[in-house]
């Protein structure tokens, strides 16, 4: 199913002729075991071979509302077919995770623009299995599973997505009706943004206001229907539709939705956290916190999307650098395949490390975060605040490097990289969209550093620090003197940490010396540069951080050939972020000019090592074709070919004259002016 059955290019095959690992062995380890190959693979092929999808339509040239409705069509047949699967697989909820985990990529081959109902399956699924109690579970969840209604997550108003605390929606509560009702009192307060909300789901979380005996008690969630289950038109006091046109993201059907007056039974509030008595009596959470939940869930599993999406838009781009041919490097040789350039090397390898260290960051995050939530479910709630801070400050740097990454492989991929067909676009739309969708990456990296700013206090003060912020005792321990650099991969992890917890204290001392003139706020806000380059700058240490931990123990595990891929990977992904960095690093550390050059006289190493490995990286994480839908990337090579069959399908191609020639051009042409 991966790969199709053409000849393979012969430059291409030639690569591959080289490799000197074991391709399989290292996508056994991106899946996490043969046995989750064969289950991605089988899934994949499952839904990707049902000819009622008709892939063949290339939907890109669809208009707007043509495109939602091929994809509301498109989804139904695959989410028909989950079920079938499901039910043939067991059953279980496990099973429908597995399923879901697996379709990720394989949705986005089915609607490059996005998924109707992306926000069914995912924030309102997890927010009404993780702030419910009960009763409220037993009610919904059945409903849920079984798509007898569809929701979305509406929370972001046209007046505020980052502030949540000042959301405008109320929900007012009447102890005499058991009765909330729900009201959008501004323009403002209008819901804005969320996903699948215009004309798709019929029910949503709402967050609003919380108003009950004369006092407002913060932002609640609530469960509210939207439309009518059988005729699909807004219920009374609904106005709602669907916001327009916008950069990417054209099927999600994102959409806006205000209140007037309507009416919500009181069951309908989510009671986990927060708990309204029947007769209005409002009982604090153990943290308020405790109703971002969703937003936690939804951070980290982002990481692992940043890492996919990078190995998709590193993998058109480099095995369109392993076929193009331009520019002889010595003027009488043949030109070379364009991965001879070095700065085509650099574009493209420190690229595909990041995609391995993020996967290794994203398993990480998600061990952490279940152990956390397990303990948060025996009433220890300790380390949510470590958690919330991690995740803002990786999914910040990851989705930014993402969003970078993939449009330097667009570059590298030259003028045919502009084209649709090449599969770069709806990527980068994607992982731009990832930058701001789940908390504004600016905005999150300034939580991570509220963080990063309390540890370093503790740490002044001799308290104690979480694992993953001990490095700032060392800086403190330094007493101003700088980190001698030393030239491996623990030398590098120091310089960054050094670099981190140096600009965390000028990021303190700016607070400290702005706090005497005016409030700890605005001083925090005057120090907000210093600060969001700290969370951004810890955000790189945690990575190399686990990329070495991990990468040690993946090297212990596998054969020895593949043990040297990791390890050079590694390796490019620490020089490559050091020299990124440099600025940073030379304020903090005693780094000499021979050292730097050193380093990129390494990088140049690490690049030819890297240069008979890197399709064998790239072809290990195993994207199909119909997955990778790239003329550019497709296993086979035969760019070309592609390229000009692409254009052939072009609607403009389907007359040799378009009428626009008789209407406009041949009166415009015969008329002298
Ligand atoms: C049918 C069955 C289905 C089954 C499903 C099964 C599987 C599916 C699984 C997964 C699906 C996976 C992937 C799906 C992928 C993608 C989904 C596609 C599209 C997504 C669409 C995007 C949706 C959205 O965008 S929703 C809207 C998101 N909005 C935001 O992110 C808003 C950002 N703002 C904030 O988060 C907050 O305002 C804030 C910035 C955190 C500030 O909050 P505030 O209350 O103002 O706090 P304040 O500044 O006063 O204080 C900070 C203080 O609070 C602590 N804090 C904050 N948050 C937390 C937290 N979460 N936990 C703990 N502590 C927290 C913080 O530490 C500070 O503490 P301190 O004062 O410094 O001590
Ligand atoms: C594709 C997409 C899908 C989305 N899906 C959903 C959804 O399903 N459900 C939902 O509820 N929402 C959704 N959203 C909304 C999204 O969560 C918000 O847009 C996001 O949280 C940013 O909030 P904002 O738009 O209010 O930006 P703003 O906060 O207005 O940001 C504007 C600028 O102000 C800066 N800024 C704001 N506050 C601060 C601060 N405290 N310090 C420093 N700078 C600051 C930001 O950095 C940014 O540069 C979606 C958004 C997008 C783009």
């Amino acid at each position: 199913m991966s790969k199709n059955l053409s000849i393979v290019n012969k430059d291409l095959k030639e690569e591959r002729d080289k490799i000197n690992f074991n391709v399989e062995e290292f996508t056994n380890w991106f899946y996490g075991g043969a046995e989750k190959v064969k289950e991605k693979k089988y899934i994949e092929n499952y839904f990707l071979s049902d000819k009622d999808l008709n892939l063949e339509l290339d939907t890109s040239y669809l208009s707007y509302k043509d495109k939602y409705e091929e994809a509301v069509r498109r989804s139904i047949v695959v989410y028909k077919k989950l079920y079938k699967l499901h039910n043939e697989m067991g059953g279980t909820h496990e099973d429908f995770v597995k399923i879901m985990e697996n379709l990720r990529f394989t949705m986005g081959a089915i609607n490059p623009e996005g998924n109707p109902f992306v926000l069914h399956f995912s924030m309102f699924a997890l927010t009404i299995m993780n702030m419910t109690n009960d009763e409220q579970k037993a009610e919904w969840l059945p409903r849920i599973f079984n798509c007898n209604i569809l929701g979305t997550y509406a929370q972001t108003e046209l007046g505020h997505g980052t502030y949540i605390q000042r959301l405008e929606t109320t929900a007012t509560y009447d102890p005499k009706t058991k009765e909330f009702t729900l009201n959008s009192p501004t323009l403002t307060s209008y819901k804005w943004w969320p996903g699948n909300l215009g004309h798709t789901v019929d029910h949503a979380i709402v967050m609003a206001q919380l108003y009950s005996q004369g006092k407002c008690h913060g932002i609640q969630p609530f469960i509210v229907q939207l439309r009518d289950s059988e005729t699909h038109k807004p219920l009374p006091g609904i106005d709602i539709g669907d916001i327009g046109n916008k950069v990417g993201f054209q099927t999600v059907n994102n959409g806006f939705l205000g209140f007037k007056n309507v009416k919500v039974p009181y069951k309908n509030m989510l009671m986990k956290n927060s708990k309204l008595l029947e007769d209005g009596t409002f009982i604090k959470p153990k943290n308020a916190k405790l109703n971002y939940g969703t937003m936690v869930i939804i951070r980290v599993h982002m990481i692992i999307d940043a890492a996919c999406r990078i190995a998709k838009a590193t993998t058109i781009a480099l095995r369109y650098s392993l076929v193009r041919r331009q520019s002889p490097i010595n003027p009488n040789e043949i030109e070379p395949k364009i991965i001879e350039h070095i700065t085509q090397q650099n574009k493209i390898f420190p690229g595909i490390a990041k995609a391995v260290v993020f996967k290794c960051m994203a398993d990480y995050l998600t061990k952490l975060h279940l152990s956390i939530t397990q303990e948060g479910n025996t009433g220890n709630l300790a380390r949510m605040p470590e958690l919330h801070a991690l995740s803002c400050c990786l999914k910040a740097v990851c989705t930014n490097e993402d969003a970078k990454t993939v449009e330097v492989c667009r570059l590298s991929c030259g003028g045919h990289g502009f084209l649709r067909s090449a599969g770069l676009d709806d990527v980068y739309r994607n992982s731009t969209a990832a930058q701001t969708y789940e908390g504004e990456n600016t905005v999150m990296l300034l939580q991570a550093a509220r963080f990063l700013i309390k540890s370093f206090n503790e740490a002044r003060n001799g308290g104690s620090l979480t694992e993953g912020v001990k490095y700032l005792f060392d800086f403190i321990g330094r007493n101003g003197k700088r980190e001698i650099f030393d030239n491996s991969i623990n030398g590098i992890l120091r310089a960054i940490q050094a670099a981190a917890a140096g600009r965390t204290y000028i990021a303190w001392k700016h607070i400290e010396d702005d706090k005497r003139h005016n409030s700890i706020e605005v001083a925090t806000n005057l120090a907000g540069v210093h600060l969001t380059k700290a969370a951004e700058l810890h955000g790189y240490v945690c990575l190399l951080q686990v990329g070495i931990e991990e990468i040690e123990k993946i090297i212990r595990n596998v054969s020895p050939a593949l043990g040297l891929v990791f390890k050079n990977i590694l390796e490019l992904f620490a020089v490559d972020l050091i020299l990124n960095k440099i600025g940073d690093v030379i304020q903090h550390v005693d780094i000499s000019n021979e050292d730097i050059e050193k380093l990129e006289k390494q990088m140049e190493t690490l690049f030819k090592f890297f240069r008979t490995s890197a399709i064998g990286v790239v072809d290990g994480f195993d994207f199909s074709d119909p997955i990778i839908d790239s003329t550019l990337g497709s296993y086979d090579g035969n760019v070309y070919e592609n390229l000009i069959n692409a254009a052939r399908k072009s609607p403009l191609n389907q007359e040799d004259v378009n009428r626009t020639f008789h209407l406009y051009i041949k009166p415009f042409m015969k008329s002298n002016l």
